[in-house]
């Protein structure tokens, strides 16, 4: 059998006609990108008019349903995307792996962008970082455990495009979310609903994103998403503050935003440019985490600051934020969400589920959170 071709999949594409006076998906200019992932997984993106968005399911479906019936196919996956003014570039580059990394770009000015409305969820909260890799993830899976373990009903969102972590660290890799109707039920686990574009890719997909396919890809799935009965949503957001960041702070009817900083002190300078995008388009800053913070010795206790320690509390306060609290660097953290169960589940009892759990009520507190009711620790059948 010949190989399978991005031309291939065009020109089948080219074949499913639209009704009205559009021709089809490809003449009527919606192609964005086409992926082929070992040979025989394909991703589409069809980057439509914003206004037709919701409208176009049935042709997403219908694409995704001729794209999977060609031969040499294995999975194939149709993502919607709306086009949207992109925002001033401002004073931003992105690197190689997409994250961006310059200055706090301007509020893009977007008529009639209002905030995406979620009903059934009482809370949203953030977790961001100004850069890639300080633990933003783990930070938003703790937090979102911790936050059930006070009794919420907590539901997480993984929005990291470049490299979304929720699937595996919540236990969930390779699982792929269902349907009911046109609504997408979120997947479910150690009590926390989880959705996650990650479940919406095939693995390991090199998918190029530009700017606004993020954002309408997000928006896409939060929107279609069946979140039913939710206390507080904890959004794992894509690391930076770009243009997308930025219009997912507008976006989104956040309550709130949590920074996660490594002591360094180049990491908090990224730090910083996290809170003034919030504060820019006044999305309130609840507090900054330090991750990573110091190394206890397994063997003795001792307690070592790898990094300049405490310039996360330093910059909190220069900055007039809150400091949440600390993190250890710890192995086990690692280990443990590498596995699919984050320590506040591993180990509950333990004092970095104590230490996320702080961190958690503070949080929830300062949403002007109603008081939870606390988890039953036993349960008679
Ligand atoms: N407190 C910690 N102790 C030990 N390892 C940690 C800790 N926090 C995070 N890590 C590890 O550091 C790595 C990066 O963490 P994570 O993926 O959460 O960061 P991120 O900021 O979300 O990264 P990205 O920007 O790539 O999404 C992971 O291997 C994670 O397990």
């Amino acid at each position: 059998m010949s190989a399978l071709t991005k031309d291939a999949v065009v020109q089948v594409l080219r074949e499913i006609a639209l009704s009205g006076a559009q021709g089809d998906v490809v003449s009527a200019g919606w192609l964005g990108d086409i992926v082929i992932q070992n040979g025989s997984d394909v991703v589409v993106t069809l980057e439509v008019p914003a206004d037709l968005g919701p409208k176009l399911e049935p042709v997403r479906q219908k694409v995704e349903e001729v794209v999977q019936s060609m031969p040499g196919v294995t999975r194939a996956a149709v993502i919607l995307t709306a086009q949207r003014a992109a925002a001033p570039a401002a004073h931003t580059h992105s690197d190689s792996c997409g994250h961006n990394h310059g200055q706090a770009p301007q509020a893009p000015k977007q008529a009639g962008a209002g905030k995406l409305e979620l009903p059934g969820v009482k809370k949203i909260i953030a977790v961001a970082s100004g850069k890639g890799g300080v633990g933003k993830s783990t930070t938003a899976a703790n937090l979102a455990l911790a936050l059930s373990r006070m009794g919420l009903k907590v539901a997480l969102f993984d929005a990291d495009i470049y490299g979304p972590s929720m699937p595996l660290m919540m236990g969930l890799a390779g699982i792929k979310p269902g349907n009911r109707g046109d609504r997408i039920l979120p997947l479910e686990n150690h009590g926390v609903k989880v959705m996650s574009i990650g479940f919406m890719m095939p693995d390991d997909a090199p998918i190029i994103w530009r700017g606004p396919m993020v954002m309408g890809a997000l928006e896409q799935l939060l929107r279609e998403v069946e979140w039913g009965d939710v206390d507080v949503m904890v959004v794992d957001m894509p690391p930076g503050t770009g243009d997308t960041q930025l219009t997912m702070s507008q976006r989104v009817p956040l309550a709130g935003a949590v920074i996660v900083s490594t002591p360094q002190d180049i990491a908090l300078l990224d730090a910083r440019k996290g809170l003034n995008m919030f504060r820019k388009v006044e999305v309130p800053v609840l507090g900054v985490i330090e991750n990573m913070s110091y190394y206890v010795c397994p063997s003795c206790g001792h307690r070592e600051h790898v990094f300049s320690h405490g310039g996360a509390r330093q910059a909190a306060e220069q900055l007039e934020a809150d400091f949440l609290g600390e993190i250890p660097l710890d192995i086990k953290i690692r280990e443990t969400a590498d596995e699919g169960t984050p320590i506040v589940v591993a180990d509950p009892q333990g004092a970095h589920a104590k230490a996320y759990g702080e961190i958690a009520r503070k949080v929830w507190e300062k949403v002007g959170g109603a008081p939870a009711k606390p988890r039953p620790r036993f349960k008679i059948f």
